[in-house]
C-alpha cells in the first residue's frame, strides 16, 4: 500500500498519537483515501519511528547520550542544537544508515537493526532522505529523471509506472515534466534541491528525514523550499524529521521539537512549548541568538 503509515512496519495501521512528552492533538495530515484507524490517537498505538534509548560512540567518544522521542504518522520533528551537538548522528541512526552503540531505533515497532537484511532494504524505499547538498541524491552524470525514479526499482514498477511517477513528483515540486532530460548542473541551487526532494517523494515514503535541506540556500530559496515542504507534508501526510539550527523554520515545519546539546537532549515536546515557553537555559541561549 503506497504511502500508508504501516509500510514501514508492513503491517497493521500504526497511526496514533505517540510522543513521549505528551503532545496536542496533531493535525489529521493523512493520504486521500486511507483507512483511519479507529482510535488515532489511543494510547499506546505503535509509532511510526521511535528512537528508545539511542546513543552513539565514535573511536570511545559519546557524541548521543541515551535519546528517546516517538513520532506518530503525518507528524514532524525538529532536531535542533548547535553544530556538533549530534543531529546528523541521530538523522543517520534514524535512517538505519548507521547502528547505535546502545538502544533501539524502531519502525512502526520493529527494530530495524534486528530486521533481516532483505527485509530492511525493502523498506527502506519507505524511509527518504533530503540532504544540505542535493547533489548527495543527485548523480551529476546523470539526467535527474533517472536519479528520480532509480528508487523506484525497489519498488518493482514497470517503465511506464515509472515514469508516470516520475512526472507527478516533478509537478509536486513544481517543475515541468523536461526538467527530466537535464543534468543537475543546468539548475539553480533552489531547483537542485526541488529536484531531491522530487527523488524523496517518488517512492511515497511514509517518512522522510531532512538534514539542513534549507541551510545551502539563499534566503530568498529557503522559503520556497520551507512552504514546498509544508504542503507536500500536509497534504501527502508524510512523517517530517528535520535536522536544523533553524528554529523559525523548525517553528512553520515541525510540530515537535528536540534540542540536543553535547550528544543530550535537553528539552523536547510540542514545538510550541519548546519554542515559545522554553525550560532550559539553553534552549533559551538558542532563541536568544535569534533576536
Ligand atoms: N563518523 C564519525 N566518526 C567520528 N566522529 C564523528 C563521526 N560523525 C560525527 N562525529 C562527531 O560527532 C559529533 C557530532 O557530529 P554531528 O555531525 O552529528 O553534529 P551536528 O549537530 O549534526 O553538527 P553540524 O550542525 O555541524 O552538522 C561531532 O563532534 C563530530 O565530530
Amino acid at each position: 500500500m503506497d504511502g500508508a503509515p504501516g509500510v514501514l512496519g508492513g503491517g497493521a495501521m500504526t497511526q496514533g498519537r505517540a510522543w513521549s512528552t505528551g503532545s496536542p492533538q496533531p493535525q489529521p495530515h493523512r493520504h486521500p483515501g486511507l483507512q483511519e484507524p479507529a482510535e488515532p490517537h489511543a494510547a499506546g498505538a505503535t509509532p511510526l519511528l521511535e528512537a528508545d534509548d539511542v546513543a552513539q560512540r565514535y573511536a570511545g567518544r559519546d557524541v548521543l547520550r541515551r535519546v528517546s522521542f516517538r513520532l506518530a504518522a503525518g507528524e514532524s520533528l525538529g532536531i535542533i542544537g548547535e553544530s556538533g551537538a549530534g543531529k546528523s548522528t541521530l538523522a543517520r541512526l534514524l535512517m538505519a544508515l548507521e547502528r547505535p552503540s546502545q538502544g533501539h531505533v524502531r519502525w512502526s515497532g520493529d527494530d530495524v537493526n534486528a530486521l533481516p537484511a532483505a527485509v530492511l532494504r525493502a523498506r527502506r524505499a519507505r524511509v527518504q532522505m533530503v540532504f544540505q547538498d542535493p547533489y548527495s541524491s543527485l548523480d551529476p552524470r546523470w539526467r535527474v529523471g533517472r536519479s528520480i525514479t532509480e528508487p523506484l526499482h525497489l519498488l518493482r514498477m514497470t517503465a511506464d509506472e515509472r515514469q508516470q511517477r516520475l512526472h507527478e513528483v516533478l509537478a509536486a515540486v513544481q517543475l515541468e515534466p523536461d526538467a527530466a532530460e537535464r543534468f543537475p548542473h543546468q539548475f539553480s541551487g533552489g531547483q537542485r534541491q526541488r529536484l531531491a526532494i522530487a527523488r524523496a517523494l517518488a517512492t511515497r515514503p511514509a517518512l522522510i528525514v531532512a538534514d539542513e535541506p534549507l541551510s545551502a540556500l539563499d534566503v530568498s530559496v529557503q522559503a520556497q523550499i520551507l512552504v514546498l515542504l509544508r504542503d507536500l507534508q500536509r497534504r501527502e501526510g508524510i512523517s517530517l524529521v528535520m535536522v536544523s539550527h533553524d528554529l523559525p523554520a523548525v517553528e512553520v515545519l515541525c510540530d515537535h521539537a528536540l534540542v540536543l546539546r553535547h550528544g543530550e537532549v535537553v528539552e523536547q515536546g510540542p514545538t510550541r512549548a519548546v519554542l515559545g515557553d522554553p525550560r532550559h537555559a539553553y534552549t533559551q541561549a538558542l532563541l536568544a541568538a535569534l533576536a
